[in-house]
């Protein structure tokens, strides 16, 4: 099996999954997974599709500026810049981006904040971190419709192997080494996000909640 087959099933799968857990609302979303290193190419996806549905044109090839690298009639995700400069900037092999209405919540919440901070939480531990009461903090960017000006500032919060950026009221955006973490990461922010849009919901509704 080809390298470009094998990469185009192991996005497939990871789609699938998150189509499954409904997060992909009005064809918003776009995913990429890393198929070559030198030159840099990647597959993403093709822009503007219901990303719940499985067809043979969910993806295309692109080089390391997000151009398509075969012939195609389908167009790269209006957001492969974003993509680009995670795999330009960093040795990530998969990058994952979902509109949830929990995510937008909380980046409209602690916009004002520039970020979002978590703490005590077990699922923390997805990211890898074990101490004790251990926090973690995503930054909160501004939206942009021109996607130039938008991965220009995106880009000042890329600076690892794995990461995520949330981008006000719009999503986010994760990426890790492979497919496995990407989509692990992610799922924990989600996890994050849901658990302190309830918590706050909660409080409004003054139920007493633990410190
Ligand atoms: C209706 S969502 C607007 C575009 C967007 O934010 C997105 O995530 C999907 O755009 P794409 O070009 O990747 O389909
Ligand atoms: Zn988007």
């Amino acid at each position: 099996m080809s390298i470009v087959v094998q990469k185009w099933n192991e996005l497939a799968e990871v789609k699938a999954e998150l189509a499954a857990r409904d997060w992909f609302f009005a064809t918003s979303g776009n995913l990429s997974i890393k198929v070559t290193n030198d030159p840099l190419t990647f597959l993403v996806t093709a822009s503007g599709k219901d990303k719940r549905k499985q067809t043979d044109e969910d993806f295309l090839l692109v080089d390391a500026a997000g151009r398509p690298a075969e012939q195609t009639h389908v167009k790269p995700s209006a957001e492969t810049l974003l993509h680009t400069k995670i795999y330009g900037q960093t040795n990530a092999g998969c990058v994952l981006h979902v509109h949830t209405v929990d995510n937008n919540i909380i980046s409209d919440v602690y916009a004002q904040n520039g970020e979002a901070v978590f703490s005590g939480q077990e699922i923390i531990k997805a990211f890898g971190i074990w101490e004790e009461n251990a926090e973690v903090r995503i930054p909160i960017i501004d939206n942009d419709a021109d996607i130039p000006t938008l991965a220009a500032e995106f880009a000042k919060h890329v600076d690892g192997d794995t990461g995520a950026v949330l981008i006000h009221n719009h999503g986010i955006t994760v990426w890790g080494r492979d497919a496995f973490e990407a989509k692990k990461h992610l799922e924990a922010w989600e996890f994050l996000f849901s658990w302190q849009v309830k918590r706050l919901l909660l409080q409004r509704a003054a139920v007493p909640l633990a410190d």
